[in-house]
């Protein structure tokens, strides 16, 4: 079954005409918000939609423009919506999530005092597939992104490879090609400068053809439109679209 991915933001963590790179992906009957940055609630907004269109929330990892949207999101659904919706996120970060972001915004004394009396929380651990709906499954790839600092691509449905935010890894992008079946690539793109934290363009062009020709561009910033063209063939995923994938 082909499931559908709208990408609600595209843009790199401090770019101003895209919002965060955030997507929405659905079965037709559930829908995932993959990451929930700090404009992840005006994206929506300008979408036609609201957080009450998300039936759970997975986290790649903790960066405002992937998570700084939590606390909106959790107010919304504990006071508006009145549903304690599923939380995906690596054990490693549970912990991290709570009391390095979102305690001091959401902590509210006999009332909310945990991730828990928010969310139905569920802790994943990496390289094992669990199923969030009926048709969608997604496995956590550790990847490298800031030293000390768990970060965790997604493997969906056993097809596509959505990147978080990380370093070059083109092993690991054959390998998800060769040996498991990938078969669309969505990757986050710095466009300039050194990729120190991030995958470069420089670097995504020097992959071999055939996988190119899968791979999608977000996580981009403002100037995008002078390199369209200029990619290797790659496409850059483009906002508010909706992808089947
Ligand atoms: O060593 C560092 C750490 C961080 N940064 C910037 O901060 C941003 C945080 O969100 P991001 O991970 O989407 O992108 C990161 C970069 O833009 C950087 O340039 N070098
Ligand atoms: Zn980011
Ligand atoms: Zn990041």
């Amino acid at each position: 079954m082909n499931l559908e991915l709208q990408m609600i933001g595209t843009g790199s963590a401090f770019a101003k005409t895209y919002f965060n790179n955030n997507a929405l992906l659905t079965d037709g009957a559930f829908t995932l918000l993959i990451d929930c940055g700090v404009t992840a609630p005006l994206a929506l907004h300008r979408l036609g939609k609201s957080f009450d269109d998300v039936d759970a929330v997975l986290i790649t990892h903790i960066h405002a423009d992937h998570v700084g949207g939590l606390e909106e999101l959790a107010f919304k659904m504990k006071f508006t919506y009145k549903r304690k919706i599923k939380l995906y996120i690596a054990e490693t970060l549970v912990t991290a999530l709570w009391e390095h972001s979102l305690r001091g915004g959401l902590y509210q004394e006999g009332e909310i005092t945990c991730l828990e009396d928010l969310f139905e929380v569920c802790p994943l651990a990496p390289e094992q597939a669990y199923d969030i709906s009926g048709h969608i499954r997604v496995e956590l790839i550790p990847t490298r992104h800031i030293p000390g600092k768990n970060s965790y691509s997604l493997f969906i449905n056993e097809r596509l490879f959505y990147s978080a935010d990380m370093v070059y890894d083109p092993g690991l992008l054959q390998q998800l090609v060769e040996r498991r079946g990938c078969r669309m690539i969505m990757h986050d793109c710095q466009l300039e400068g050194p990729g120190e934290v991030h995958t470069t363009l420089d670097e995504l062009m020097r992959l071999p053809e055939q996988i190119r020709s899968i791979t999608y561009l977000m996580h981009y910033a403002d100037n995008k439109d002078d390199f369209v063209g200029k990619t290797g063939g790659m496409a850059f995923i483009e906002q508010g679209r909706i992808y089947s994938v």
